[in-house]
């Protein structure tokens, strides 16, 4: 049976460990790091529009239209499928943008995967993940839906199961644009490189964020959840921040540091996955 509305889940992801090992000519930088997905995120509707346009409603404040993640996405599936269906999309944002939780990315991959499902394409995952890198470094860990180490900028992907702890992710009210801090003169960028086995072998508490001392430097906001959080559990920055997360026992324990948020920040609780809940959606 075919279906004309699909509304499917967009999650956050957290970088569990982000190592900087150096920099590609085209200045872009090589990482290592562990990808792990939460049970919270945005949400995309798509309704299928038979005249191939393109839409979304409302748009996002501060991103027009066109470039919303979702509709390039849209559009790059037209063009190099040539399929002439289109769709009305509207998504629900819960996740800050500039929070290094890839909100932006997440809501790309879902719209390849349910436009895929919504106009009968069919297309293979390999596919649709080379698709999703041309639009950002996180796409294809969304489009693939493990948890993973991952190396190049992100897009070399090795399915891993990782704890799955609860968590207290915390926004410091700012956001922090991921070009500044990969463009910032003190960011290391020689850590070595490590086996994906010594990383997993290390476990959490040996994990670290290179990108952490220079967005403390640079954003004394972040630095400030950082040690606030740091206070009550073991802490650490995703990707580029702005959000902190903290690993903690259990919801109980998650819910007691939110009764003692202060009001300048802004914070959620979440449970990690190893399967992307946009896949257990679509299989289900
Ligand atoms: C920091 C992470 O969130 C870790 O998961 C990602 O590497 C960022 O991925 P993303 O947000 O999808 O990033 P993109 O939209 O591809 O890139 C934004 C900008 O960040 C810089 N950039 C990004 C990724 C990377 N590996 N090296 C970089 O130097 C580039 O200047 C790029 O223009
Ligand atoms: N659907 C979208 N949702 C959020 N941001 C979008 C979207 N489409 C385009 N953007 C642009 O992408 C920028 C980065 O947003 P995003 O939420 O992905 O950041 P992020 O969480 O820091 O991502 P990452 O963890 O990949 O660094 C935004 O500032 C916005 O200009």
């Amino acid at each position: 049976m075919t279906t004309d509305t699909l509304t499917l889940p967009a999650p956050a992801k957290l970088n569990r460990l982000l190592r900087i090992t150096g920099q590609r000519p085209d200045g872009y930088h090589e990482l290592q790091t562990l990808f792990q997905f939460l049970d919270h995120g945005d949400e995309l509707s798509l309704t299928l529009r038979r005249d191939g346009e393109i839409r979304l409603v409302p748009s996002l404040p501060g991103v027009s239209a066109e470039q919303n993640l979702v509709v390039r996405a849209a559009r790059l599936l037209q063009s190099e499928t040539g399929c002439r269906s289109g769709v009305d999309m509207s998504l629900t944002k819960r996740l800050p943008m500039g929070g290094g939780l890839g909100g932006g990315s997440s809501n790309a991959a879902t719209a390849l995967l349910g436009l895929d499902r919504l106009w009968g394409l069919g297309l293979h995952e390999d596919r649709l993940a080379e698709l999703g890198l041309r639009l950002g470094a996180d796409v294809p860990v969304f489009v693939r839906g493990r948890s993973a180490w991952a190396e190049g900028i992100g897009e070399r992907l090795t399915p891993v199961a990782l704890d799955t702890p609860w968590f207290v992710v915390v926004h410091p009210g700012i956001p922090v644009p991921t070009a500044a801090v990969f463009g910032a003169a003190q960011l290391t960028r020689n850590t070595p490189p490590i086996t994906m086995a010594r990383a997993l072998q290390g476990g959490a508490s040996s994990w670290r964020n290179d990108c952490e001392p220079t967005v403390r430097l640079l954003y004394p906001e972040v630095a400030e959840v950082l040690d606030w959080l740091g206070a009550r559990a073991p802490a650490m920055l995703t990707g580029t921040g702005a959000c902190v997360f903290a690993w903690v026992d259990s919801e109980t324990e998650a819910k007691r540091i939110l009764t003692n948020l202060p009001c300048r920040f802004t914070a959620f609780k979440a449970r990690g996955l190893n399967l992307s809940p946009l896949h257990a959606a679509l299989d289900g």
